[in-house]
């Protein structure tokens, strides 16, 4: 049995027991024992930029689901197996962290590609992106019902989940609609056609995602969501200026549709769980005339989902949200080690430098609570 989130009192670092307790020494630190969680959505990149950031992942991660939009994209199963060794070599050789890996859906994906991936072991999951929705799209599906469907036939016969990024890239609708008009007229509508197919709607920003979700069967739609959408509202864009690196698609929407995900995700529903969307891009392609979509969050994410969870006066639905709710939907075990996230006070880096240049990432320079550390 896992053992439930453990809330304990631990001796204060400044004080001392044995005298009489001023105020001050009777400060108690607060500590958190959880089941390690996992990533149900990362970019790892390649190259230098995958060395930077593998290890903010892997230091408290048990799996990631790895995204496929590299350039090119990893559109077979035989490219996946070549993506997921050249994250292991990047590893320390005692490292927990297992990359699951995905393939990138296009208009050629073949039903056989998919038997393929689903015998490899190694590829989890088939990604969907709307050709031009994001970063890295442009390879991505034109059209979901004309091309896709023996592809999508196969895949519930198998059992492979379908990832989405979830918003349509007509240019005529508007950016911040763009979520809920794929909803109304891919998803809900690709569900119904079918309802044996797991899908997973990726970071999800509005009210109507979370209430497309609860509405759909548990253990057939489930969402994942990031901090940013947890904590963040579209003001965050303009604070005092343009804030490229709070830029990431979908975009951040108003502040009613971030607090229904927060009821969402602190409900107890099963079919929210942790997907950070981490998405490092090197500084200057985020500061510059045309800045790239996608935050970085890997070294700060759990520290962001506590706060939110702390806020919300439920610490104790943490856990299933970080580690319990995410394997479950995919038929995987949950992980069996613990991570403790010790209420200690921490500044964010500036940035974090590497061979090609530097990362910020997000609440940069900032105090959190909540230090993630490993637990055994
Ligand atoms: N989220 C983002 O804004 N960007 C992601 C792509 C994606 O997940 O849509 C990226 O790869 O940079
Ligand atoms: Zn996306
Ligand atoms: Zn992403």
């Amino acid at each position: 049995m896992i053992k439930v989130l453990a809330l304990k009192a631990v001796k204060p670092i400044y004080g001392d027991f044995g005298k009489k307790h001023s105020s001050q020494s009777r400060k108690v630190k607060m500590e958190l024992s959880i089941t390690r969680p996992d990533d149900w959505h990362l970019h790892l990149r390649d190259g230098d930029l995958l060395e930077a950031v593998v290890h903010h992942s892997a230091r408290n991660f048990g799996r990631a689901i790895v995204m496929p939009n590299l350039k090119p994209p990893i559109t077979t199963t035989a490219a996946a197996v070549a993506y997921q060794a050249s994250i292991l070599k990047t590893l320390p050789a005692n490292s927990y962290f297992t990359p699951l890996m995905t393939l990138y859906l296009t208009d050629n994906t073949s039903p056989e590609e998919i038997k393929l991936a689903g015998k490899s072991g190694v590829v989890f999951a088939i990604k969907l992106y709307p050709a031009g929705a994001t970063t890295n799209s442009q390879d991505g599906v034109t059209d979901v019902f004309g091309k896709c469907l023996p592809v999508l036939e196969q895949m519930a016969e198998q059992n492979m989940p379908l990832l989405v990024h979830g918003e349509v890239t007509d240019t005529a609708v508007d950016i911040f609609d763009r979520e809920k008009v794929f909803i109304d007229t891919i998803l809900r509508p690709l569900v119904q056609k079918l309802p044996q197919l797991k899908v997973v709607m990726e970071h999800i920003t509005t009210l109507d995602a979370v209430e497309f979700v609860q509405s759909c069967q548990e253990g057939s739609v489930a969402a994942t969501v990031t901090p940013q959408h947890l904590l963040l509202n579209r003001n965050s864009l303009f604070q005092g200026g343009l804030q490229p690196h709070n830029y990431c698609l979908p975009v951040l929407k108003r502040e009613i549709h971030r607090q229904a995900i927060v009821a969402a995700v602190t409900s107890g529903s099963k079919k929210f769980f942790l997907g950070t969307d981490s998405a490092p891009h090197e500084r200057g392609r985020k500061e510059c005339s045309c800045g790239c979509a996608g935050i970085y969050s890997s070294p700060v994410a759990l520290s962001l989902y506590a706060k939110v969870f702390e806020e919300a006066g439920a610490l104790d639905k943490l856990e299933a949200f970080t580690s319990f709710n995410g394997p479950d939907f995919y038929g995987l075990p949950r992980n069996t080690s613990k991570i403790i996230m010790k209420k200690s006070k921490w500044r964010v880096p500036d940035s974090y430098a590497f061979a090609s240049g530097e990362i910020i990432p997000i609440f940069a320079g900032q105090v959190l609570d909540w230090l993630p550390s490993n637990g055994d």
